[in-house]
């Protein structure tokens, strides 16, 4: 067990004096110029703090080590279970109800799950579209009336068979059936069935969140089904799974009167009324809402059900739960239903056509629907659009525009600058300093340009500015005008005349007004998020722009770096401390590189961002991680390359004098494929003793019973946390470095361990700060963390244990 983290064997002890002299954060220590060094003591110190800080094993120990191991996914477990049975369905495939699917994935490999799906799954999925999707005969629920709006229960069907299986093709296949069938007889309502699908409301932008914890869900079922609370309670402790908790709750109440069933649109009018009340009693109302959705639920089949072997059994109350819990867990991937609804409306044109459509116009059905979300990523534009002018016409149609925020490209984290050279060589390349801010995307449009900012924005968040009007964006797509009024006020002033419209991609920088310069990450924070006055800021913030991604009408995405950096500089004034070029410079060679990083982080910048300068690569890729955009961070060079944002499932409580907060925290990363959380790192470093109190009064509020079914974490008695949490806050975390252990699950299926028992776990994790510009499903994904581990791997393979012998500082 010399693998495990060595946080294991630690006794317990007393922590609280031992953390008041925990070190800040790094960055807030990083005033001014500071030589790129990397400290290595500074990790050792971070040992010694750790042990003291981590939770005490109990003495169950040795117990649990004799215990059977139990599979990663509880919920889904085969083997006994010690605790009370999880009554959750196994997955199996459902050969009966899609035969060609399943037929087709046999030759395929096991099911290797991937976050974009495999090109053979695809090409599989293209032949049924050419068979399967073109006749009605598959269809997943009988006919309604063309026109009516479509059963909820229709889709509930549709995710139970999705339900029942892995099998990505499968799934993909279900999917397209029955968006197709939508088409055929109402497609009107193809919009709310997709938003269903993907367990959203509205687009991000609209700023819509259910927000709704678990214990409004467990009141709104008791008060539906006139059960107690207390058995409600009692029945989520045993079943832990909140939406079999509402259909076994239903299924024992004698149906008095027969509801009129739910449909698709009164679900989503229903969730969005949830959503949407405010003010006084707000709560309350949420939880009618709630109740009525709940007691119109599975109209259609009332009756006893054993929710332990009825799988195809009433079901809708299960996805409204699972939709207000915001985790539908059906291993249905938002990619795969962009696939899916490009295929079924491929097919649905052929249809009516009474053709089959070509391998090649399936491909580029697929294509143009996923250029055309990555531009503009609003169903709510898309869908009415496809239906009117068909899926060929689309680009026509849709094209990015200012007032709907695209998700900006990322980059790939990078451990050398030799990496670097690697990764770029025989290319031009250009090195920007990386700046320690927000991100921020700014839109614009004069009020004399020809377009309008987009009809979809919701009005309150455009502002009038000079000669145009504006919106800012957070890098999630959030609203950020309330935050950044001062900058609203200033833009029109470094607009230049002719410049009708656009859309920069910038980081907005905490700005030191006397000294002229950039302030460090931590001032920024301390600026109100909302309803700031402009008269009250007293953190300056300076818009530092790097990219230009729509100007005068048009979307330069397609551009090269170099062609959209001279637009940027040709359609802006630099105002100082206002607005300002990201610095760049174009040397290739590594020393020059090397003395631009230093410089960058003399100017209190992060590092690096080095990114591909000419050709179709260069182009801005929105919402991608590309290794056409690397950053080299300063503060890690010598680690894995980056920090991790972590999401915080569970406590334990403090000791000593800090019994009243938590003391450390259990942390997890996110897999996207499975829509689980996989648990990474108990963390204790790093905390300040009023972040500790901000961070226990803030996680208080979101304390569960027991973990979610979605938790993929270790069972066994002495490794559980004091207490556990909704999935709501993401931390940034900075480790020392990575390593397999039996006690945690990230990663477990990506492969990284050759035995399959050990996940892969952070050494010595410090606290950094929170990420509020991070939702859950965007913390760091298993993928990512198994990538950076197998990178460390052979980078420590290949070079011996210093992992970076470039760096001569
Ligand atoms: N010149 C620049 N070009 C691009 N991005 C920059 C630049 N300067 C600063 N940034 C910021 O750096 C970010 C990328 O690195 P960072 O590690 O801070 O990302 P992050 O927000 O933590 O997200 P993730 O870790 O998921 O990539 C960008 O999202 C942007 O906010
Ligand atoms: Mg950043
Ligand atoms: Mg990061």
């Amino acid at each position: 067990m010399d693998d495990a983290p060595p946080v294991k064997d630690t006794k317990p002890k007393v922590v609280a004096e031992k953390q008041k002299t925990v070190a800040l954060p790094r960055a807030s220590r990083r005033k001014g110029p500071e030589p790129v060094k990397v400290k290595e003591e500074e990790e050792g110190e971070d040992n010694d703090e750790e042990e003291e800080n981590v939770p005490p094993p109990e003495k169950a120990a040795t117990k649990a080590a004799a215990k059977p191991k139990k599979p990663l996914f509880p919920v889904a477990s085969k083997k006994k279970d010690p605790e009370p049975k999880p009554v959750k369905v196994e997955k199996v495939v459902d050969e009966e109800a899609s035969a060609s699917a399943s037929e087709v994935e046999e030759e395929l490999e096991e099911d290797e799950v991937d976050e974009e799906e495999k090109p053979e799954v695809i090409a599989k999925a293209r032949k049924i579209v050419q068979t399967t999707l073109t006749t009605k005969a598959k269809d997943p629920y009988p006919d309604w009336k063309p026109g009516e709006p479509v059963p909820y229960a229709a889709l509930c069907k549709t995710f139970s068979l999705i339900e029942l299986t892995t099998k990505r093709l499968i799934i993909m296949e279900h999917c397209s059936l029955f968006l197709r069938q939508v088409l055929r007889l109402t497609p009107d309502d193809l919009l709310p069935t997709v938003l269903l699908m993907i367990n959203k409301l509205a687009p991000d932008y609209a700023g819509i969140e259910l927000g709704i914890g678990e214990s409004l869900i467990m009141k709104a079922i008791g008060e539906s089904t006139g059960r107690s609370l207390a058995v409600i309670k009692q029945d989520q402790k045993e079943i832990g799974d909140l939406g079999l908790v509402a259909v076994k709750s239903r299924s024992t109440q004698p149906t008095m009167f027969k509801p009129k069933a739910l449909t698709i649109r009164g679900v989503h009018n229903g969730l969005m009324g949830i959503a949407t009340v405010t003010g006084n009693g707000a709560q309350g109302r949420k939880v009618d809402g709630i109740k009525k959705l709940l007691s119109a639920a599975d109209a259609n089949s009332p009756g006893k059900v054993d929710i332990t072997k009825d799988k195809g059994g009433p079901s809708e109350a299960k996805y409204i739960v699972r939709f207000l819990e915001g985790k539908l867990r059906l291993g249905l991937a938002e990619r795969t239903i962009l696939v899916s609804l490009a295929q079924a409306m491929i097919a649905h044109e052929a249809y009516k056509k009474n053709t089959v459509p070509s391998t090649g116009d399936i491909e580029k059905a697929e294509s143009i629907l996923k250029t055309v979300y990555s531009e503009l990523p609003s169903y709510d534009v898309i869908i009415p659009a496809m239906v009117e002018h068909g899926i060929m016409n689309l680009r026509e149609h849709c094209k990015l525009r200012p007032g709907v925020p695209l998700k900006p490209m990322l980059a790939k984290p990078t451990k050398a600058i030799t990496e670097v050279l690697d990764r770029f060589d025989g290319q031009t390349f250009t090195c920007e300093y990386k700046y320690d801010g927000e991100r921020a995307q700014i839109h614009y449009v004069a009020k004399d340009a020809d377009e309008e900012l987009s009809q979809s924005l919701p009005s309150a968040a455009a502002t009038e500015v000079g000669r145009g009007v504006a919106a800012i964006f957070s890098r999630n797509s959030e609203e950020l005008s309330k935050k950044y009024p001062d900058v609203l006020a200033k833009l029109q002033s470094w607009v230049k005349e002719d410049t009708k419209s656009f859309v920069l991609d910038c980081e907005s920088v905490a700005w030191d007004v006397t000294e002229k310069k950039v302030l460090p990450f931590q001032q920024l924070m301390t600026r109100k998020k909302k309803d700031v006055k402009i008269e009250e800021v007293k953190v300056k913030v300076c818009v530092f722009a790097f990219d230009l991604l729509y100007l005068n009408g048009e979307a330069i995405v397609e551009k090269s770096l170099r062609e959209r950096r001279e637009l940027l500089h040709k359609s802006f004034n630099p105002v100082e401390g206002e607005f300002a070029f990201a610095t760049c410079m174009d040397g290739q060679e590594l020393d020059e590189i090397q003395t631009f990083l230093d410089l960058s982080v003399k100017a209190s910048c992060e590092g690096l961002m080095v990114k591909m300068l000419d050709g179709t690569e260069s182009g801005y890729e929105p919402s991608k991680r590309s290794r056409n955009w690397l950053k080299i961070k300063k503060d890690y060079l010598a680690g894995i390359g980056d920090s991790l944002d972590l999401v915080v499932l569970g406590a334990y409580h403090g000791k000593g004098k800090r019994t009243s907060v938590y003391g450390a925290f259990l942390l997890a990363c996110y897999n996207p494929v499975t829509e689980t959380y996989e648990t990474v790192c108990n963390i204790g470093t790093g905390f300040s003793e009023a972040v500790l109190e901000e961070l226990h009064t803030a996680l208080v509020e979101t304390v569960i019973d027991r973990p979610k079914p979605f938790y993929a974490h270790s069972t066994g008695g002495q490794h559980q946390p004091d207490v556990w949490f909704e999935p709501r806050f993401v931390w940034e975390v900075k480790t020392a470095d990575l390593t397999l252990s039996p006690r945690y699950k990230a990663g477990m299926k990506e492969g990284v361990d050759p035995a399959g028992d050990k996940g892969i776990s952070l050494r010595f994790p410090r606290f950094i700060k929170v990420r509020d510009d991070k939702k859950p499903d965007e913390a760091t994904t298993s993928r990512q963390v198994a990538e950076m581990y197998r990178k460390q791997e052979s980078v420590t393979k290949s070079k011996g244990p210093a992992a970076d012998d470039d760096f001569e500082y």
